[in-house]
């Protein structure tokens, strides 16, 4: 899809965003233990769709699911899955699911009681998984792979008869994530407490009727973020977003005040504008360890700005939908700029105009597409296989038309 930009005829957006993929699975987990919980604003996104096919009968009758790039859904559906008793599931995903680890997750359920077997590769999927029911009380777990694998046990500890305590081992990575699952909990009235190194989930059999709003996503609105930190001009009203999220992702609006983009909560809605006569910074320099999916957004913002940046935290990103580092230096390179990267860090250096005309390989990558696609507001760019974004913001393309990107 080649990209140009024409300014738009009105500075003022106005956006609304469906629910953030991260809260929508974890309640979809919620409600299949809780029947009595009513959900409203789901994600519309792809990874919270195939959670709630998946879900949509019982496991019991499930013989084979196959949850494609859906990280979350993978991990949840495996801990959910393990405490069913009857359920016999084969549990698969896309050709890179099945390079994305889950031995540590296995491990800790295995230890728990639960039976589940590789189908092909030790550590990776896909599961075959024969459910029981899970009694054990304590588990430890590595905690710095991947969070999904501490809310995946979170989420299914209440139908423990004495509940769980998870005691964490190594330096948490993605902590809000973690923080986001004991307040789905908390929210449906389990009992949850949360210290540095351990977690302890209470049990608990019913609730009582509960609703909820899922709130929209705050990693997709860092997208606008960066058009607007690229714009001339312009404000954004987008909706429904709180001044006090579950959403760890929420820093955005920290870092990109960093950039010159002003936040201002409403009741429901985040209205963003451009600070006057703003100088940018020759750099930035951030730790992603707590927000790991806002890194591709922030490196390009920097690169279309001319501006460097040195973001550290980012041992997780060659384990997502791409190995997310080599992404990002190939891609940025291409328009001229000078980056490296260690396992873990990424530095961009300042640089002055933009190579045009360069096509972006996106890698099943989502966030490859939707961080490039605000450099069209400099340059005229391609990115190829657009569709990727439907992995967690499906109306992504309709919205950047509003903003003038064609
Ligand atoms: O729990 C979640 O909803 C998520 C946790 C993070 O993953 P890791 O914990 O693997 O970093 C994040 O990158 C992912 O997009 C969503
Ligand atoms: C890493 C991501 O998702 P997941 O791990 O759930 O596939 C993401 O959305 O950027």
């Amino acid at each position: 899809m080649k990209l140009s930009f024409s300014a738009p005829t009105t500075e003022q957006f106005q956006f609304e965003i469906t629910g953030s993929k991260s809260i929508s699975n974890r309640y979809l987990i919620l409600n299949a233990l809780f029947p009595n919980l009513e959900l409203k604003g789901l994600s519309n996104s792809d990874d919270t769709r195939v959670l709630q096919k998946a879900l949509a009968k019982p496991l019991q009758e499930s013989k084979e699911i196959d949850i494609h790039h859906a990280g979350t859904a993978m991990r949840f559906l495996t801990a959910y899955v393990s405490a069913i008793p009857g359920a016999e599931v084969i549990l698969t995903g896309s050709e890179r699911m099945q390079e994305r680890p889950i031995g540590i997750l296995v491990e800790a359920l295995r230890d728990l009681g639960a039976s589940i077997a590789y189908v092909k590769n030790e550590g990776f999927p896909p599961l075959k998984i024969t459910g029981k029911s899970l009694q054990k009380e304590s588990i430890s777990i590595p905690a710095d792979v991947s969070s999904q694998y501490i809310s995946a046990l979170m989420l299914i500890a209440p139908s423990f008869n004495n509940g769980l305590t998870i005691r964490l081992e190594s330096k948490v990575t993605s902590k809000p994530y973690l923080k986001m699952t004991a307040q789905a909990l908390a929210s449906v009235g389990v009992d949850v407490h949360f210290e540095d190194t351990s977690i302890t989930v209470h049990p608990k059999t019913e609730i009582q009727p509960t609703q909820i709003s899922v709130e929209s996503d705050w990693s997709s609105v860092s997208y606008f973020y960066s058009c607007l930190a690229l714009m001339q001009a312009g404000s954004m009203e987008i909706s429904t977003f709180y001044r006090d999220s579950l959403q760890g992702d929420s820093k955005v609006a920290e870092f990109y005040a960093l950039l010159g983009i002003k936040t201002k909560f409403n009741r429901e809605s985040i209205q963003l504008s451009k600070v006057d006569d703003f100088k940018l910074p020759q750099k930035i320099e951030l730790d992603l360890n707590d927000t790991p999916d806002l890194a591709q957004t922030i490196a390009v913002s920097c690169l279309g700005l001319g501006i460097g940046c040195y973001l550290t935290g980012l041992h997780t990103l060659k384990v997502k939908e791409t190995d997310r580092l080599v992404a990002l230096k190939t891609e940025i390179k291409k328009f001229g700029a000078e980056v490296t990267i260690t396992d873990e860090s990424l530095h961009l250096n300042p640089s002055s105009g933009l190579n045009s005309d360069v096509r972006i390989k996106t890698y099943q990558d989502h966030r490859m597409a939707m961080a490039f696609a605000p450099l069209a507001i400099k340059t005229d760019l391609e990115i190829l296989n657009p569709e990727v974004v439907s992995k967690s913001f499906p109306d992504f393309w309709e919205n950047m038309k509003v903003l003038g990107i064609q």
